[in-house]
Parts: structure tokens; C-alpha cells; sequence
């Protein structure tokens, strides 16, 4: 039985797709994590955790590092909330062109029975203006921001994306008419509206500053759908009291924030949309049963793509440092224990590499000590047995 431990609020759907192999949440030694926005910084992983997966996108809540030493794979579900996150970035771009707030806000505050007369009088400082034909600029495009652009120009808006990082397949999914920014400030320049969607990490802390601030028109509105520290909030509330930026909207409130009158706070809801729990979830209860039973990776955050299909009757799967050797003394150990290799594959990612090595037989040996074996050579990481569970 594998163990698994959830944090946060997992939809019910997704949990259903384990299969009977799996148990929730009933012991102390899990083989895997199923999360959403718990901070895992402080905690320590146990030496049980195979897997973490993230239902969602941001992994900044993920000690990777620690992840790594501790042989744990992580995985996020890409894609699973990004169409949540369009929609909410599309509404909240009407409600800016259209004073939503302060037009409801106004008929909370006149509830008389004789508004009617005064309403045709009051709606004028309400005028809004329309989308199409703005200027949206898309900080980073790719599952959210690459909808949120498509959207955007379906609403007749000028659409502006940078990405220096953009992956050939995200590039396949933005339409040919959105314009590529080569820097920054050139995207952000002529703008009516910035909505910023990166990961967050060491390069994107405060990518939004003074700097890119200046480089945006007066008057433009900001979107923080993203994370905190990526917009740097001082550097807009100064933006916001010298009219520069008109309006700033975010999922990430912060005391200095809290009642500015230009500034909308959501309170972490990009993602949180009955689909896209259900779509994450699922995904994730996927990615983890493929991990543990098979070992193969896709898209991992800090292991190398490994694809095998698994058609023999054991595999070792091995995280090990990627440092050269390894995998003459990984096949040196199984020549002295005789087993003979199936299939063989190996790939790394930065500093780290993973073999997978099937055989047909164990030799009666122990399970116990082939996986110390293999321990011992230095810069293992960890090492698992998995067997077929289909009889060949
Ligand atoms: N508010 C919410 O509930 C949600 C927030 N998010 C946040 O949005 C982020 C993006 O989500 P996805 O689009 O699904 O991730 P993604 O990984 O598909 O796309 C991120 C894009 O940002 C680009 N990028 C990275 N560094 C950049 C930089 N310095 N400048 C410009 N572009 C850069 C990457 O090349 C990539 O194309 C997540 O990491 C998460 O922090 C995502 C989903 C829900
Ligand atoms: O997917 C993301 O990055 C999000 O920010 C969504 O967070 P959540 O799963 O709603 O706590």
C-alpha cells in the first residue's frame, strides 16, 4: 500500500482517481506529498517521501533543494489553473475599464428608494472606457499568460508578450498577432494595462520595480496574479501616490497594501475555480501513481525527462549526483550480484541524473541488499526496487 499525506484543500475528485493501492493520510511514513500553497520550507521531508506534487503551478512553497537531497522527486500540474487564472485576469480587466468597484460600491452606498432620479444624474463619474483597441502588456507567456494573451486579443486588445524563457511548445499555443517584446521596458511602454505572470524565483524577485514602473505610461493599471515579491509593492504604492500607475489589483495582499484606495486585493483565488481544483488534483493523483509505480518522469521540476515502459519484472530507478562514473559503478554492482540488464536509461538535470535499469530476475537475492549495494557508492542519492505489478 502506498502512503499518501495531502495538505490544503484537495478536491474530492482528484483524490477518488487513486487507485486501491494508495491510502490517505494514515501514516506517518508517506511516500508521498499531494499539496497546494503550504509553506514546506520549514518543515523537514521525510526520509519515506518519494514525491512531492504540487496541484497547481508555483513550486516556491517547495524546498527544492532539500527535495533533492532527500532523493524526492517534485512535480507541479502545469496548465491545471491556468484557464482559472485567464478568466479572473479577464474579469478583473473589465471591472478596471469599466469602475466596477466604485460604480457598485456607489450603489451599496445610495440604496434609497428614490435613486432612480439621482442614478442618470451620478453615472457619469463612472464612464468607463472599452478594451478593444487598448494596449495590454503580458509579463511572462506561459499556460496563464499565454491564454490571458489569446483572450485579450479576442477582446480586440493590442496585445504586447515578454518571455526570454519561452519553451518552443508554450510558443505553439500564443497567436501569431501577439506582438514579442525583446526587453522589459519595451513591452511595457506603451501600455494601458501590465499583467505579470512568472514563476516566482531568485531572477523574478521584484522584476516589477522602479525601474519597469518608469518605463510604463501614466496612468497605467498593474496586475499581480503571480506572487508576492515579484511586483515590489513600495515601488508601486510610490507609482500610485504620483498618479503613475492608476491602479494596482493582486491576489497577494500585504499590510502596506491593506485600504490604499487605489490598490484591489483578492485574497489567493487565481486558482481557485471548482475545474481547475478537480483538473489539478487528478493530474497530480496521475503524476504521483506514475512516479512511485513506475519511476518515469515527465516534467519534473528537479529530475531529468525518463520515459521507459516498464515491461520487465523489476526496476531499480536511482537518483544519484550527476558526476561521471556513476553508471559503470551501477552496472558493476549488478554484474557481482549476476543479474543481467533488461533496458537501460539515464539523463540528467543540472546536478542531478537518474538511472533506470530493468531486469527480468533478482537471482533469489535480497531486495534489502541490493538497494544497500547500490547505496554505497558515493553520490547515490537514493534507490528504489519497483516490481511489475502485472504478471508477464
Ligand atoms: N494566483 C493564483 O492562484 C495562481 C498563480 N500562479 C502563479 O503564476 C505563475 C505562472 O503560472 P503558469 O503560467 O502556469 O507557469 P508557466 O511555468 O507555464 O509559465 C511561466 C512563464 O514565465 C516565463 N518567465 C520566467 N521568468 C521570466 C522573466 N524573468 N521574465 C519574463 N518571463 C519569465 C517562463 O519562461 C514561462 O513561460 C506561477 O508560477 C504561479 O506563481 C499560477 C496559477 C494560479
Ligand atoms: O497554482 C498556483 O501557483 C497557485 O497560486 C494556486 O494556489 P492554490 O492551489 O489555489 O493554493
Amino acid at each position: 500500500m502506498y502512503q499518501i499525506k495531502t495538505y490544503n484543500a484537495i478536491a474530492p475528485a482528484g483524490l477518488n482517481t487513486f487507485t486501491a493501492d494508495y491510502a490517505l493520510n494514515q501514516s506517518e511514513h508517506p511516500d508521498a506529498y499531494l499539496i497546494r500553497s503550504v509553506n514546506l520550507h520549514d518543515e523537514s521531508l521525510p526520509t519515506s517521501l518519494k514525491v512531492i506534487v504540487r496541484a497547481g503551478a508555483g513550486v516556491n512553497n517547495v524546498p527544492i533543494k532539500q527535495a533533492t537531497a532527500n532523493g524526492t522527486a517534485v512535480f507541479n500540474t502545469p496548465g491545471s489553473n491556468a484557464n482559472a487564472v485567464k478568466e479572473l485576469i479577464i474579469g478583473l480587466l473589465i471591472m478596471a475599464s469599466r469602475n466596477l468597484l466604485a460604480a457598485t460600491t456607489y450603489s451599496a452606498q445610495h440604496a434609497e428608494a428614490d435613486i432612480s432620479q439621482r442614478t442618470e444624474h451620478d453615472k457619469t463619474q463612472f464612464n468607463g472606457i472599452e478594451l478593444t483597441g487598448k494596449t495590454l502588456a503580458v509579463i511572462g507567456l506561459g499556460h496563464v499568460g499565454s491564454l490571458v494573451a489569446n483572450a485579450a486579443l479576442n477582446l480586440g486588445m493590442n496585445v504586447i508578450g515578454y518571455d526570454p524563457y519561452l519553451s518552443a511548445d508554450a510558443a505553439w499555443n500564443i497567436a501569431k498577432q501577439v506582438q514579442r517584446a525583446a526587453t522589459l521596458p519595451d513591452a511595457v511602454k506603451n501600455a494601458d494595462f501590465v499583467t505579470v505572470h512568472v514563476p516566482k524565483n531568485a531572477d523574478t524577485y521584484h522584476l516589477i520595480d522602479e525601474k519597469a514602473l518608469a518605463a510604463m505610461p501614466a496612468g497605467v493599471q498593474l496586475f499581480n496574479y503571480s506572487r508576492l515579491g515579484i511586483v515590489d509593492n513600495t515601488a508601486v504604492i510610490s507609482a500610485l501616490t504620483t498618479k503613475k500607475v492608476a491602479h494596482y489589483y493582486t491576489d497577494f495582499g500585504e499590510t502596506q497594501l491593506a485600504e490604499h484606495p487605489a490598490v484591489t486585493v483578492t485574497p489567493h483565488i487565481g486558482g481557485s475555480t471548482i475545474e481547475a481544483e478537480i483538473n489539478g488534483a487528478t493530474q497530480a493523483a496521475r503524476t504521483i501513481m506514475t512516479y512511485l509505480e513506475t519511476g518515469n518522469v515527465h516534467a519534473a521540476i528537479n529530475l531529468p525527462d525518463l520515459n521507459v515502459p516498464f515491461n520487465a519484472a523489476y526496476r531499480f530507478t536511482i537518483i544519484h549526483q550527476n558526476v561521471p562514473n556513476m553508471v559503470s559503478q551501477i552496472t558493476a554492482k549488478l554484474a557481482t550480484a549476476n543479474l543481467n540488464i533488461a533496458t537501460m536509461a539515464n539523463a540528467a538535470k543540472n546536478q542531478t541524473a537518474y538511472t533506470i535499469i530493468d531486469v527480468d530476475d533478482l537471482q533469489q537475492l535480497s531486495q534489502t541488499d541490493l538497494i544497500t549495494e547500490l547505496n554505497k557508492i558515493p553520490a547515490v542519492i537514493r534507490v528504489r526496487l519497483l516490481k511489475q505489478s502485472v504478471n508477464l
